[in-house]
């Protein structure tokens, strides 16, 4: 069963302006999020997934980050669809917290601290639906309660530092979640917790996704993540989206090399403390990502690739239709098999 698509993004390139030179950190990705489902944005660092989120909130740096092209069509809360890539700033800061919930990697970024708990989420309603302080206040003890927040009113009058790191960002979800928003971007929303805490959180943010319905973009470096997660997956490299599909097809049959790449530098259970312990890194894909400045001709992960053919790195692949919903930008992508 397909439902709408809250989020379609068509061929959306980024750039930005360093030294005088303009680089694409996104260059013309397509991706598609409907109501109820978590689509994860994966890739090594640097491949565009923090851009691709920041895109959609139109929070680039203004002067130095710009949308260069395509479109990103949002079904918001009152059924209308528009391009976010066209509207005003005006525009936008109604939608942002309103029809689009955010949650970042570092709770901070998204809390002020100066005010409390309670304070910072009612605002948000205050601020999108008019709703009067007391009830707002109110509002807010019930969203801490519900993303597990112990003894909530007491916390709703506390301040950002006196949380622990899983409590500020279960109340950054709380204060993203507060109007009910029809989609929700999670950048790294675990990656600064420790691995319990992480867990924690990914339940939560699972169980209110169901719940509400809500499509979920959620970006992470880490596959392990996507497969708990994430209903489809995207796998990003030097921004372009390499591959992408059903999480349980893509992990079964991947038909990209950097996708086979990163899922064989996943640790088995138990193997990533012990590498830790020994000081190995987990990455074990050979050479690093280009230089956005400096791109290879034709496939940007050709220079890293053992498959690579002279064909490789005359023109940029395009995505192939692998099986239905399952794409790969590798011309070899039928002798590719994990
Ligand atoms: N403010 C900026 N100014 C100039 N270039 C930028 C800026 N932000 C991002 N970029 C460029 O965009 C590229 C992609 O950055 P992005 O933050 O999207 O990576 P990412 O995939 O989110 O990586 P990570 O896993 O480290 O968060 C960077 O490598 C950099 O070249
Ligand atoms: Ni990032």
């Amino acid at each position: 069963m397909r439902t709408e698509p809250i989020l379609e993004i068509k061929g959306l390139r980024t750039v930005f302006r360093v030294r005088g030179r303009e680089i694409a950190a996104v260059n013309g990705i397509d991706l598609v999020v409907h109501a109820g489902e978590t689509v994860a944005l994966v890739g090594e660092s640097g491949s565009g997934k923090s851009v691709t989120s920041l895109s959609v909130m139109r929070l680039l740096a203004r002067g130095i980050g710009a949308i260069d092209a395509g479109e990103m069509l949002f079904r918001g809360k009152d059924g209308t669809v528009r391009d976010l890539a066209a509207l005003g700033e005006e525009e936008m800061r109604r939608i942002r917290g309103n029809d689009i919930g955010m949650v970042f990697q570092e709770p901070m970024t998204s809390l002020n601290p100066v005010y409390s708990i309670g304070d910072q989420i009612s605002e948000s309603l205050r601020v999108h639906r008019g709703t009067g302080r007391s009830t707002a206040l109110e509002a807010a003890v019930a969203l801490l309660d519900k993303v597990g927040i112990p003894d909530a009113r007491r916390r709703a009058g506390q301040y950002p530092h006196e949380l622990s790191g899983g409590m500020r960002q279960r109340a950054t979800i709380a204060m993203a979640l507060a109007c009910d928003p029809t989609l929700l971007i999670a950048d790294e929303p675990t990656t600064a917790l420790d691995v319990t805490i992480q867990a924690q959180i990914l339940d939560l943010l699972q169980g209110l996704q169901r719940e509400r319905g809500m499509g979920v973009l959620f970006v992470t470096h880490n596959l392990g993540v996507v497969a708990e997660i994430a209903d489809r997956v995207a796998v990003m490299y030097a921004g372009r989206i390499v591959e992408c599909g059903p999480v349980a097809e893509v992990f079964r049959n991947p038909r990209h090399p950097y996708t086979l790449g990163l899922l064989n530098s996943m640790p088995r259970l138990g193997a990533a403390s012990a590498m830790k312990r020994a000081g190995e890194k987990l990455n074990a894909i050979p050479g690093m990502v280009p230089s956005l400045a400096d791109m290879p001709a034709g496939c940007a992960f050709a220079p890293r690739c053992g498959f690579a053919i002279e064909a490789c790195r005359q023109n940029i692949p395009a995505l192939e239709s692998v099986a239905a919903g399952h794409g790969s930008r590798c011309i070899r992508w039928q002798e590719i098999a994990r």
